[in-house]
């Protein structure tokens, strides 16, 4: 039943029985008269069931309030997909040549300003010259819109309200034209002058308004706009439009015009109510009588435009815009479809969001976030947002940069806004104000799914995390709001010290089991868990039984300390927390360690060796099984550098900016040996200490190659075996 009831954009389910019609009907397909009692209305506008048709289930039908009677519905039906293609495969043109010239002509000239467009427009090289066709199939849209509209809710009787209403185009080799036929509104005498002769709408303003901006060079503005009507004449030298307007009495009307600077009038006879536009195609522009040409060009622009659109009376527009139907009556199988539609995929969307909101922006949507893993090229910045711009079914923008944050660039899918106008520019779109509402409402909106989405789909959802995660990274990492990076790390997991090795906890998770008093989310960035759980930093730590995450992805740990809190919270690296931390070493504590003479002569000595590399040497009370450990202010910011930029530093200058803090374990069993060392064999005892250097230089993650850790290994080692 439901694939019955749809009429323009009020969809439906629910159908009503219309209680007002209170006189008798006719049904076009039984041609029988039906009564109040027999018709059913959708949403009380415009959409009725006849209940004697309605068992055949073949054709949909609309109430014509005009006449109180019903008419065959063609519009595409929503849930009736085979519907469309049933009708796509029969030939149903309405484009004929009957029209005739009556009457004198009357010669107009254009306003100075669309004089000025129409020479810019005709004479400049336009990359995009193809976007004419969306530019004219929408202005068919709105006039069949404005008509379906008025016939709705104007009391006054319109002509020709049974005929179906569409949009044909035809091509003619022979002839060099390309032909727009509409079943709309049309246009009076008087609206053709005002319409067509006068610039007074907002996409060909601002092309102006641009163009003087751009000091009067059109070459890199043109193609950002649509110019309207006034893009026929990119490509044709001349245009004739026959039009009737639906009011009463109206007669026909032939506007011609070379895009010169005037254009004529003239009545004309076998005139159709609605708007025919041909233009004579200029010799370079022959692309455009290729019906293939063509069908790609609606294909890209206008597949989903409500009307139907015929091309040499074959049904060109099959999918429908499913962002704009009621999200329970889209099937799994119609997203899939739609997602490699739109997305140019393979692969299966592995969530959707579909998504509708009317405050503080008109918005519908549906964003599907993929199943198969992201591409090279996804993964560089440079790569376009994968989402397209609609507004009201007519594609604005295919990949609408600013619609979304960079780092969603990996999402595909449809944005749909009443409130964008039509002919929004590209300069425009990164300006405007409704994108940049429809941004954050939408990025809003995708971190809550997707929150939601690890809470109910957990498996599926790591999955993703691992193949996209690198995405909400990189958003924590260029975000400049505090809160939006909050609510984006909460996308993220971590390996924890509490928990075995392969499952994940939240920072969120974290914070709940804090202990009392407890102010730090601590952390340990290291390769593998392994590396995590025997690192000295974790040591340091381990004693006071604080639960520690481990992050094993290169950018983690800069991204947590650019994220620097959470719910109130400080992200504390450990090495940071064991820097900061006092705790003075107790020589009497263990007779096997040093005493505090020994342990202060051996810093004394160290430090002399590790002139230029160690700032600072001393005593730690931290370490157990490490016989030392070495830090530096901002670990991570040091490790980042040390990776990107080392390279280009002199030698000499490293430890200058690293300032090491060099820190020995008086009661480990190396040091105490290394101190004898010192004075029974100062060489040998010299390798121990740069080696101890070396290691732990790479222990922190701050040596690019540990290659260059193993340069004085043999040395140590020949020495050490000297005397076996
Ligand atoms: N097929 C048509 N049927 C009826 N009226 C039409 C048709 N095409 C154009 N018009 C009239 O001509 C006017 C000018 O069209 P044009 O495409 O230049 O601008 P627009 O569509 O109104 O505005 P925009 O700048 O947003 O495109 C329209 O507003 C409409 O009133």
């Amino acid at each position: 039943m439901n694939s019955l009831c749809r009429v323009g954009r009020s969809y439906s389910a629910s159908i009503r029985t219309l209680p007002f019609l209170k006189r008798s009907s006719r049904c076009f397909q039984r041609r029988e008269k039906t009564t109040c009692n027999s018709i059913k209305i959708l949403e009380a506008k415009s959409a009725v069931l006849c209940t004697l048709c309605s068992r055949t289930k073949s054709v949909g039908y609309e109430w014509n309030p005009m006449r109180a009677c019903i008419r065959p519905y063609s519009t595409t039906t929503a849930a009736e997909p085979e519907s469309a293609s049933e009708t796509s495969a029969e030939y149903h043109c309405i484009i004929d040549d009957k029209e005739t010239p009556s009457g004198p002509e009357d010669s107009h000239e254009f306003q100075a300003e669309t004089k000025m467009l129409l020479d810019i427009v005709a004479k400049s090289l336009y990359s995009e010259k193809e976007v004419f066709i969306r530019e004219l199939v929408s202005n068919a849209n709105d006039a069949i819109e404005k008509f379906r509209y008025l016939s709705t809710t104007e009391a006054s009787a319109f002509t020709d309200v049974d005929r179906p209403l569409e949009i044909h185009l035809a091509v003619n080799k022979d002839a060099k034209t390309l032909t727009f036929q509409d079943t709309g509104i049309g246009m009076t005498r008087e609206e053709l002058v005002a319409n067509l002769g006068v610039i007074a709408h907002s996409g060909s303003k601002a092309f102006l308004a641009e163009l003087k901006n751009s000091k009067g060079d059109p070459s890199g503005i043109i193609g950002q706009f649509g110019v309207g009507f006034y893009s026929a004449f990119m490509v044709a030298d001349k245009v004739t439009v026959y039009t009737r307007s639906v009011k009463p009495d109206s007669k026909g009307y032939i506007w011609t015009s070379d895009g010169a600077g005037s254009y004529s009038i003239q009545e004309g006879e076998h005139v159709h109510s609605g708007t025919k536009v041909v233009l004579h195609l200029k010799p370079d522009c022959m692309e455009f009588c290729d019906e293939d040409r063509v069908k790609g060009i609606l294909k890209k622009y206008s597949n989903f435009v409500g009307s139907p659109i015929f091309l040499s009376g074959k049904r060109v527009n099959t999918i429908q815009p499913l962002w704009l139907m009621d999200p329970k009556e889209v099937t799994p199988e119609m997203h899939e479809e739609f997602y490699r539609f739109v997305g140019y995929s393979y692969d299966r969307p592995r969530f959707t969001l579909h998504y509708r909101a009317d405050a503080p922006i008109n918005v519908r949507c549906i964003l599907y976030f993929p199943e198969g893993k992201p591409g090279l090229f996804e993964l560089s910045r440079d790569a376009d947002i994968g989402v397209a711009l609609y507004c009201r079914k007519v594609l604005i923008k295919h990949r609408a940069e600013s619609l979304l944050p960079k780092w969603l660039r990996f999402v595909k899918g449809v944005v749909d806004s009443e409130d964008i106008p039509l002919n929004l520019s590209r300069e425009l779109l990164q300006d405007s104000a409704q994108i940049s509402k429809i941004r954050t409402v939408l990025s809003n909106r995708v971190i809550r799914f997707l929150q939601d989405r690890a809470r109910k789909e957990k498996e599926s959802y790591e999955e993703f995390l691992r193949n996209y995660g690198v995405f909400f990274k990189e958003g924590i990492l260029t975000s400049q709001d505090q809160m939006e990076k909050e609510e984006l790390s909460r996308l993220l997991h971590y390996e924890s010290s509490q928990l075995p090795q392969g499952e994940k906890v939240t920072l969120a998770e974290y914070c709940s089991r804090m202990k009392p008093g407890q102010r730090d989310i601590y952390y340990l960035a290291a390769p593998s868990r392994q590396l995590a759980e025997s690192s000295p930093y974790y040591e340091a730590l381990k004693d006071r039984d604080v639960e520690v995450l481990f992050c094993y992805e290169p950018y983690d740990e800069l991204v947590l300390v650019q994220l620097r809190e959470f719910d109130k919270k400080y992200l504390t690296s450990v090495e940071k927390q064991m820097r900061q931390e006092k705790k003075t070493v107790d020589y009497d504590a263990d007779s096997s360690g040093l005493s505090k003479s020994d342990a202060d002569e051996l810093v004394a000595w160290t430090k002399k060796i590790l002139s230029g590399k160690a700032h600072t040497v001393q005593m730690t009370a931290f370490l157990d099984a490490h016989p030392c450990v070495l830090t530096v202010e901002e670990m991570a910011s040091a490790r980042h550098f040390v990776r990107t930029q080392f390279s280009q530093v002199p030698e000499e200058d490293r430890y200058r900016l690293l300032q090491p803090r060099f820190e020995l374990n008086p009661r480990h069993s190396i040091i105490v040996k290394l101190n004898k060392l010192r004075t029974s064999d100062p060489e040998l005892a010299e390798l121990v200490v740069r080696q101890l250097f070396s290691n732990s230089m790479v222990a922190a993650g701050l040596v690019e190659d540990p290659r260059n850790a193993l340069v004085h290994m043999n040395d140590l080692l020949a020495k050490a075996l000297e005397k076996h």
